[in-house]
């Protein structure tokens, strides 16, 4: 079955606690958290503090997406701060490799992240290495922004390639998931679906978890 990560970007950042346990009691399987330095993408975010201070609220997996500039500056801090997968861009480090040997040296799971324009032929080299690959499915910055159909190719790529070569990743899809988009990440071979605006933006999170696990079936 798919694995649904909200993204707290959408959640109301003044109730924090409570928008992470209502995803957890309504059956979530990550937390989705999107760290941003207004370099690497034009927005800014929270930083380790805030992972500090929602670990203790939530037993889910704490997936934390960098979107910073030459993210193993920061990679032993996430880690300490409690993030369960730790997940890079590789267009954010000349250094891609280390910065994943760093995670791993942690003991967390390493995540490698591909921007839209950005093709899978770049993070080859490191997909043994990956415990996770997320393909992002918008230009990283915003959430509430259309999903990009043309992505899912890469999906597509990334499970023949685990196939071929007994890869152990889980493939993510980040950026306008939504009933309408879900089912055909699934099919081209995504393992977790992360949704942020479509999960929150609703007075209903749990119907919308529920949904994107209908329509996926
Ligand atoms: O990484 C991100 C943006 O850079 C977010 O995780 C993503 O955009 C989720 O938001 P939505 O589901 O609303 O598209
Ligand atoms: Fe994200």
């Amino acid at each position: 079955m798919v694995k649904i990560a909200p993204s707290i970007l959408s959640a109301d950042f003044a109730n924090l606690e409570r928008d992470i346990r209502l995803v957890d009691e309504k059956g979530a399987d990550y937390i989705h958290v999107d760290v941003m330095d207004g370099q690497f993408v034009p927005n800014i975010t929270l930083g380790a503090n805030i992972i500090s201070a929602i670990r203790p609220v939530t037993d889910l997996v704490l997936d934390v997406h960098l979107m910073v500039v030459e993210p193993e500056r920061f990679i032993e801090d996430f880690a300490k701060a409690g993030a369960d997968i730790i997940t890079v861009h590789a267009e954010s480090t000349v250094h891609v490799h280390r910065a994943m040997q760093m995670i791993k040296a942690t003991g967390k799971k390493a995540g490698v992240v591909i921007n839209p324009g950005t093709p899978v032929s770049v993070i080859e080299p490191v997909l043994a290495l990956a415990d996770l690959v997320l393909i992002m499915t918008v230009n990283p910055g915003f959430g509430g922004q259309a999903f990009l159909p043309e992505c899912l190719v890469k999906v597509e790529q990334l499970d023949k390639l685990r196939k071929e070569h007994g890869y152990t990743y889980e493939i993510e899809i980040d950026g306008g998931v939504d009933d309408k988009t879900a089912k055909s990440c699934v099919d081209a071979g995504a393992d977790v679906l992360v949704a942020g605006s479509y999960v929150y933006n609703s007075p209903d999170v749990g119907e919308r978890i529920q949904t994107l696990r209908e329509v996926t079936k």
